[in-house]
């Protein structure tokens, strides 16, 4: 197994690469020749990779500013990419709230919701076909180790990112020998904007600074494990821990337990 060849003409679509590991995964890519299509909001801080990475890897890079939980945005994007090759489709992008569910506000639960899970799914849904019939492909889905366990005070990312994870296990066995890979990237703890967006004050305080890779350490990880058609890649000493033990521990003992970490965290 190995990536698409890189050609000027296909595109690796990367999603919420205006920071963090979407960011990260645009110039690994970048710097092993695949020409990018950069997807978020932020098209300021798009436009300034772009350039950045065409400069300096010699690939063509583009640009396309989405709001990815709006559903007339995402078929604006989907009836764009309908012109291009796309080779390569890392769906990154989310976001996650934290505190008890009664009290977080409905609306932004709805938009972690569409961004985390339905613009997974219908940009999957839309690209998956064509990948198949260029005979050679690469998806990556960001999960999460959340995913893998109940998260008290983080219920409705902990359950977007159970449906990211299974989506990118189910498909990647769906695939075999289709020469279309699907990887999942669980990450444990990335040092990225993401705890500021989540209002993650104390996370932090709480964990030590052994316990987080940079999000080029996941970028490079999750490509690498790509290349080589792996079903799921957990970056670092901590999510690997967390994966073990939400896959594996009682939800008995588990819940009490997440329910006191995430209860601490804000
Ligand atoms: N950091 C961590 O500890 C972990 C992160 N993850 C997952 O990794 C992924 C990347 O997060 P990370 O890099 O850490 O966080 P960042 O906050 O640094 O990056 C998030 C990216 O998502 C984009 N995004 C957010 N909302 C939207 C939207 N509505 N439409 C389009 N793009 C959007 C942002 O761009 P913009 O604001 O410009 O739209 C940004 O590029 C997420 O799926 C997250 O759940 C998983 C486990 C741990
Ligand atoms: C915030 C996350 O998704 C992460 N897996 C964590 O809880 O460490």
């Amino acid at each position: 197994m190995s990536l698409p060849t890189p050609s000027s003409s296909a595109r690796a679509v990367v999603t919420g690469a205006s920071s963090g590991i979407g960011e990260a995964l645009a110039e690994s890519l970048a710097r092993r020749g695949h020409s990018l299509t950069l997807v978020a909001r932020r098209q300021d801080r798009l436009r300034a990779l772009a350039d950045r990475l065409a400069a300096q890897y010699l690939v063509t890079v583009d640009v396309e500013a989405c709001d990815l939980s709006d559903r007339a945005h995402r078929e604006a994007l989907l009836a764009k990419l309908a012109h291009v090759d796309v080779s390569i489709l890392c769906l990154n992008a989310g976001f996650a709230t934290y505190g008890g569910l009664a009290a977080l506000d409905p609306a932004r639960e709805r938009e972690q919701v569409e961004l985390n899970v339905t613009a997974v799914h219908d940009l999957t849904v839309a690209l998956l076909p064509r990948l198949l019939e260029r005979g050679s492909g690469a998806i990556l889905i960001t999960g999460s180790t959340a995913g893998n366990q109940p998260s008290p005070y983080n219920a409705t990312y902990a359950a977007t990112k159970a449906f990211a994870n299974t989506l990118a296990e189910s498909l990647h066995g769906e695939l075999a020998g289709t020469g279309v890979t699907c990887t999942l990237l669980a990450p444990g703890p990335v040092r990225t904007e993401f705890a500021e967006v989540s209002h993650l004050g104390k996370v932090e305080e709480m964990l030590p600074a052994f316990a987080w890779v940079t999000a080029g350490e996941a970028a490079e990880a999750a490509v690498r494990s790509m290349a080589s058609g792996r079903r799921r890649v957990v970056p670092g000493a901590t999510a690997k821990l967390q994966n073990i033990g939400g896959q594996h521990a009682p939800r008995s003992i588990l819940n009490p337990i997440l329910r006191k970490v995430y209860g601490g965290m804000r």
